[in-house]
């Protein structure tokens, strides 16, 4: 009742400033009060465009690493697996293992097994080719996909990875932490399916991690 007697009460008072006011001062409000709202409509939009780009960023991307992620990857490979198969083009796929991480998480505690995992990841994406993508698989695992290249545009790329991780070393409490990472690697074949390349690019990797860790192998 007292709500609704004082919405009436500021009616009334609205109403009766609005009568001492020329027609010309009331078009001149309502013009202000028409931009106002223009403007809260642009803010609300730019909000709205920036919330959006946001959940765009994070369903693609890896939360701690900032690469993409499994999803956005595999969706890629996807894509690429299509234009190959259709005669668009050939590409290249090679999956990295960092060697021995328990060792890491265990000898310096979990934190510090993220901060060189962002360490890994920056290391992987700098020196490949702006169209070449790369992305965290899960873990300390990682997928690099090479468009268009074949096994040896791949090995290239991997080849200054390692040269890279070699030169700008993991660095914790002033203390040098080397870490070497095992690759797979193979190209795409006429035919095949996402679920085969993956198997054999994986089994690449196995392979690599049975030989001594720190090298490539190719399928
Ligand atoms: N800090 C941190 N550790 C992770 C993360 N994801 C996985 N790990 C750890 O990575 C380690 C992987 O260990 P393993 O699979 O035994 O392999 P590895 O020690 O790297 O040995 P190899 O692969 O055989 O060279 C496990 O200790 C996981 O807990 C992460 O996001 N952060």
């Amino acid at each position: 009742m007292m709500a609704r007697l004082t919405r009436i009460a500021d009616r009334y008072q609205l109403a009766e400033r609005e009568r001492g006011l020329s027609f010309v001062q009331r078009y001149e409000r309502q013009l202000r009060q028409l931009e106002k709202i223009i403007r809260i409509s642009d803010q609300y939009q730019q909000m709205l465009r920036e919330l959006n780009e946001e959940l765009q960023r994070t369903a693609s991307h890896d939360l701690l690493t900032g690469l993409f992620n499994r999803r956005y990857l595999y969706d890629r490979l996807g894509e690429e697996l299509g234009k190959a198969a259709r005669g668009h083009g050939q590409f290249a796929l090679a999956m990295a293992d960092v060697d021995l991480f328990k060792q890491i998480n265990d000898s310096y505690g979990h934190d510090i097994g993220d901060a060189a995992l962002c360490h890994v990841a920056r290391q992987l994406a700098a020196p490949l080719r702006e169209y070449d993508l790369c992305g965290r698989w899960g873990g300390e695992e990682f997928l690099l996909l090479f468009p268009g290249g074949d096994l040896e545009a791949a090995q290239q790329g991997i080849q200054r990875i390692r040269q890279r991780l070699q030169d700008e070393p993991f660095v914790h409490d002033g203390r040098v932490c080397p870490l070497t990472l095992s690759f797979g690697v193979t190209e795409y074949r006429q035919g095949e399916s996402t679920t085969a390349i993956l198997k054999r690019v994986d089994e690449a990797l196995y392979r690599a991690k049975h030989a001594g860790r720190d090298c490539l192998e190719c399928a």
